[in-house]
């Protein structure tokens, strides 16, 4: 049961009594039960081998009794004992009769994951779970419900998209008969740019068989009008209002669909989003549909939302709820007022610093504004990302920092869900963020796949207010907090909604405005005479042509 406690370690509070058969799924029950759940939680364990899913792609069998399992996560849980599954499946018909439960199973054998998918792990590197993998993978395997909590850039991505390509187990072109028509899994992301990568990550999973993935977009969607192209189909990712719009078209039907993945979750389940993530729920009616909601923060009233749509859900939190990874060092840093930012940045960029580095502005605007001005001041390579761009220059901003050719990228919150630039050095919080939770995925784009990282947030007099609730962050995750800010007082919760919501001028630079005003409103002046000298030149000519 020690990994029963591993699970739920970190904020997890889990009605044991009420969630037994939960309890059960993650202990060997039939041996020693009551004990295990009381276990103390033993962080060094060791993964159970037949949970080590990259080890056996390396095409070693780990031996459970010579403990050498070389695995780097210290936070498994123990195999799910298949004798408490509600749904009996083939994937662990073994067990079924009880004889299996000898330890030394495979997950390939437990599970049957196609041979190509454990060997594009491997191509791709991938030698050990972390722990969001080695926790959520099972529990999807065996075809539970799960919400999954865990920090960012710590592979959630591979912890859905493995176990559920495993289960489709091969492209539907090449099955016979038992899988019905028509698309087989969605993953709905909040960003065009974020369904991008999951799909790009997709592929990499997909490469040796011909899985049909689909990464939602007009044309896209234009293409699955055709019935015979849709029945082909096995894999969807895409934001919400893209499949929606085609959902109501009638050109879309969501029947066959086993799988349903909200990535982001809390933001999926937010206001803005909410009505068009019900809409695509009610239209997956297959009866046996597996739903699983992921995120690094799911703060309580997504959390209840996220509940409500799963059915008997498995809930895991890996690490702390809430909390960024103690890789990334994060301080905060006092600039007085808005028009202090810029040459505080300045004076950074003064300094030696190492690129790729990512800076968070509050508006589209302010963001094309400081990432003018940072060019006009000579710092090299700077970009800008934010969704009033257009869809090609968006995707252009993405490669160019994919490529390593942006080194300083200023965006908006677009960027801040779930963008996955390995080399990201640092995270500048020009503007203050709107929530905790937009801090926490904002810093989250550094310290990712076990990189340091380095996050920095600027606040003025009017952010101050508000400091209370990010130091709580950075005392959590291990970063230190000067004393008179830990004194501060705590936000009322009205406070809080207010938090980042200050209104801020349209550019960074106040005195580029005005210039710029002035050189408009010159242009118009001089505009304006020519027009009028024009009018002078021709009127004797437009009045003799008006006569006539
Ligand atoms: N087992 C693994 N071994 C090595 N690298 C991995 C492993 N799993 C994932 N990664 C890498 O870790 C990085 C982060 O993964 P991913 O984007 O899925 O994180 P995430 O938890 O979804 O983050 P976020 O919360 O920000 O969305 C990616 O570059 C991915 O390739």
């Amino acid at each position: 049961m020690e990994a029963f406690q591993l699970l739920s370690r970190g904020g997890a509070r889990f009605h044991k009594q009420r969630f037994k058969s939960d309890v059960q799924l993650f202990t060997h029950a039939v041996t020693k039960p009551e004990k295990s759940v009381n276990a103390p939680v033993n962080q060094d364990s060791k993964l159970p081998p037949e949970l080590d899913f990259f080890k056996y792609a390396q095409g070693g069998r780990a031996k459970r009794k010579a403990g050498n399992t070389d695995s780097s996560s210290s936070s498994a849980p123990c195999r799910p004992d298949v004798r408490n599954k509600r749904r009996k499946t083939n994937h662990a018909t073994e067990d079924l009769d009880g004889n299996g439960d000898d330890g030394d199973d495979a997950p390939e054998d437990r599970y049957k994951i196609p041979h190509h998918l454990m060997s594009n792990l491997l191509d791709n590197h991938y030698k050990y779970p972390t722990g969001v993998q080695a926790h959520g993978m099972p529990i999807l395997l065996e075809r539970r419900d799960l919400a999954a909590i865990s920090p960012t850039g710590t592979g959630k991505t591979l912890s859905y998209l493995f176990p559920i390509m495993s289960l489709l187990e091969a492209p539907i072109s090449s099955l016979k008969g038992t899988e019905g028509n028509g698309v087989r899994a969605i993953v709905l992301a909040p960003t065009r740019e974020l369904a991008h990568q999951i799909y790009n990550e997709c592929l990499k999973l997909a490469v040796k068989r011909k899985w049909r993935v689909v990464l939602y977009s007009k044309a896209t969607a234009s293409t699955l009008r055709d019935k015979n192209a849709r029945d082909k189909v096995d894999i969807v990712i895409s934001t919400p209002l893209r499949l929606v719009a085609s959902i109501q078209e009638g050109n879309l039907d969501l029947n066959n669909v086993r799988h349903l993945v909200l990535d982001e979750a809390d933001r999926l389940l937010d206001s803005e989003f909410l009505a068009q993530v019900q809409e695509v729920i009610s239209t997956c009616t297959h009866p046996e549909i597996q739903k699983s909601v992921f995120s690094a923060t799911l703060p309580a009233g997504a959390e209840q939302l996220a509940m409500g749509i799963l059915r008997n859900p498995i809930r895991i939190v890996v690490g702390l709820k809430d909390t960024p990874l103690p890789l990334i060092s994060q301080t905060v840093t006092y600039v007085a007022d808005d028009a202090s930012k810029l040459p505080s940045l300045l004076t950074y960029f003064a300094q030696p610093y190492n690129p790729p580095l990512l800076i968070f502005t509050s508006t589209q605007p302010r963001a094309t504004s400081l990432a003018e001005e940072l060019t006009l001041n000579g710092i090299a390579n700077v970009d800008c990302l934010h969704a009033g761009m257009t869809k090609k220059e968006r995707d252009d901003a993405v490669s160019r920092m994919r490529r390593g050719e942006s080194w300083v990228m200023v965006s908006t919150e677009v960027m801040a869900r779930g963008m996955d630039f390995k080399g990201v050095r640092e995270v500048i919080n020009y503007d203050f963020p709107t929530s905790v939770q937009s801090y926490i995925h904002r810093i989250g784009r550094t310290g990712r796949a076990g990189r340091d990282g380095k996050a920095v947030t600027y606040f003025t007099d009017e952010d101050a207010p508000y400091l209370k609730s990010i130091a709580n962050v950075l005392l959590q995750s291990g970063s230190s907090v000067p004393d008179w800010i830990l004194k501060l007082p705590k936000p009322s919760k009205l406070k809080k909604k207010q938090m980042g919501k200050i209104k801020r001028a349209e550019t960074v630079n106040a005195a580029r405005k005005i210039g710029r005003n002035d050189a408009i409103k010159k242009r118009a002046m001089i505009a304006g005479s020519k027009r009028r000298k024009v009018k002078e030149l021709r009127a004797p000519e437009e009045l003799v042509s008006q006569s006539r």
